[in-house]
């Protein structure tokens, strides 16, 4: 069942049709309007939208009305409006709106669609205001509401590196300069020591007149920087491209840590994870497990490389599916990792005899062919690093490959 619902205030069909069309692919669940009594009496009886399209003109509300009766009740609006002249256009924005959209530009629409989807996850996005003002607190605060953002806030920079200790999951930081205590310049760069561009945005505010101001803030680390007082647009433009650039980053991230093929950690990601748990890990010991597919060149020569791949993807997806709390990763060509964070040694090697043993009986389809596979395994567990941890497992799964493959050894500390 869709969770979200969407009141769509239109008198044109065609567009109701299409903003019903768009909301639906983003998950919304849509009851359309067509005129401000209608929109009235539909908010009178159901009080549970989470959006609303608004129409600025309506055959019975032409000067946006209905925006005002969508506002009254708490639901964002969204307005759409045909014809916008700069009247229109301050009228549009003198009302608490979360977005407008004119009507007739090509884009409208996949810039309505990219909102939609966006609000789902705004109420998840965490935005840290610090300003000594409390009324430009509260000001930037309601700006932020009305698109749903989560918002804390702090006096000063000092007060803002504590309240970021204790929120990690802030997102977008919105500082002023001049504070006591610790100015905004300052608060950025103690910011930057420990939270990179890539994964907090900062946008500096000043309302003084120094022109070098934007460019203090931007060497201190800050994305962007706003000038006091802003207009509305060129404040929700900032934080959409702050927004853009978090996204952006984190699909990066994700392409550079994981591998395309099968969806695990790659090489380097793995070694990454590693070293940031390594302190973290409770327990005194590694525990690895190597795994290799068998005769891997045989599937690839007897059926083609689409079959090979199949089986290295058969492969990840019954290690995701068996070792779900584990740190999977796929090193390199038909070679997997599997490093257990708890459990104990006989635990995980029962395990994985296991699963070496259901794998054996997977019957993998790729076009007319179809095959068996198996898998070798070397298993260690040791207090030393990761990295040495994994070539003594790499040791045991020599031994399994050269005792007749299809096994499970273990690497003891006397040697295979
Ligand atoms: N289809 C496919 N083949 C790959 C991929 N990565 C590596 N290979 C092939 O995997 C084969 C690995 O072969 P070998 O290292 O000789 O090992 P093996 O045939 O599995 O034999 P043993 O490990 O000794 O049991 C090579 O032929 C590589 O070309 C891949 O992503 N897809």
């Amino acid at each position: 069942m869709e969770q979200y619902k969407l009141l769509i205030v239109e008198d044109s069909r065609p567009i109701s049709t299409l903003v019903e069309y768009v909301a639906k692919e983003a998950g919304y669940q849509s009851v359309i309007v067509e005129t401000l009594a209608e929109c009235k009496q539909v908010l009178a009886q159901e009080d549970n939208f989470y959006l609303a399209s608004v129409d600025y003109s309506l055959p019975d509300g032409p000067d946006g009305e209905a925006i005002d009766e969508v506002i009254k009740k708490g639901i964002p609006a969204i307005v759409m409006t045909g014809h916008l002249d700069s009247e229109i256009r301050d009228h549009i924005l003198s009302k608490a709106v979360s977005d407008y959209i004119p009507k007739e530009s090509s884009e409208a629409f996949a810039y309505l669609a990219k909102q939609f989807h966006r609000f789902k996850h705004n109420p998840n996005f965490k935005v840290l205001v610090v300003d000594d003002s409390a009324s430009t607190r509260s000001y930037v605060r309601n700006l932020l509401e009305r698109n749903l953002y989560e918002v804390i806030e702090a006096e000063n920079g000092q007060q803002g590196l504590a309240l970021l200790a204790a929120n990690p999951d802030t997102q977008l930081i919105i500082t002023d300069y001049e504070m006591p205590v610790m100015n905004g310049v300052r608060f950025v760069s103690e910011v930057r020591k420990t939270y990179a561009k890539e994964s907090v945005c900062i946008i500096g505010l000043s309302g003084g007149g120094a022109t070098s101001l934007s460019a203090r803030f931007i060497h201190n680390g800050a994305n962007d920087f706003l000038q006091k007082p802003f207009c509305l647009e060129e404040f929700y433009c900032r934080i959409y491209q702050s927004i853009e650039h978090l996204e952006h980053m984190a699909k990066l991230k994700q392409l550079a840590d994981v591998d395309s093929m099968t969806g695990l950690y790659n090489r380097y990601a793995f070694f990454n994870k590693a070293n940031q748990l390594g302190g973290k890990i409770e327990s005194s010991q590694y525990a690895v497990a190597m795994i290799d597919i068998d005769h891997f060149k045989k599937i690839n020569d007897e059926f083609g490389h689409d079959m090979g791949d199949e089986v290295i993807q058969n492969l990840a997806l019954s290690l995701q599916q068996e070792f779900d709390r584990e740190i999977l990763c796929r090193m390199g060509g038909e070679e997997f990792v599997v490093w257990f964070i708890d459990g104990s040694a006989q635990s995980h090697c029962h395990l994985l005899d296991a699963f070496r043993e259901r794998v054996g009986e997977q019957l993998v389809r790729c076009g007319n062919y179809e095959t068996h596979y198996s898998i070798s395994i070397g298993y260690a567990c040791a207090p030393d690093n990761i990295e040495q941890v994994i070539q003594y497992a790499d040791q045991a799964l020599y031994q399994s490959k050269t005792q007749g493959r299809n096994q499970l050894t273990l690497y003891s500390t006397q040697g295979v």
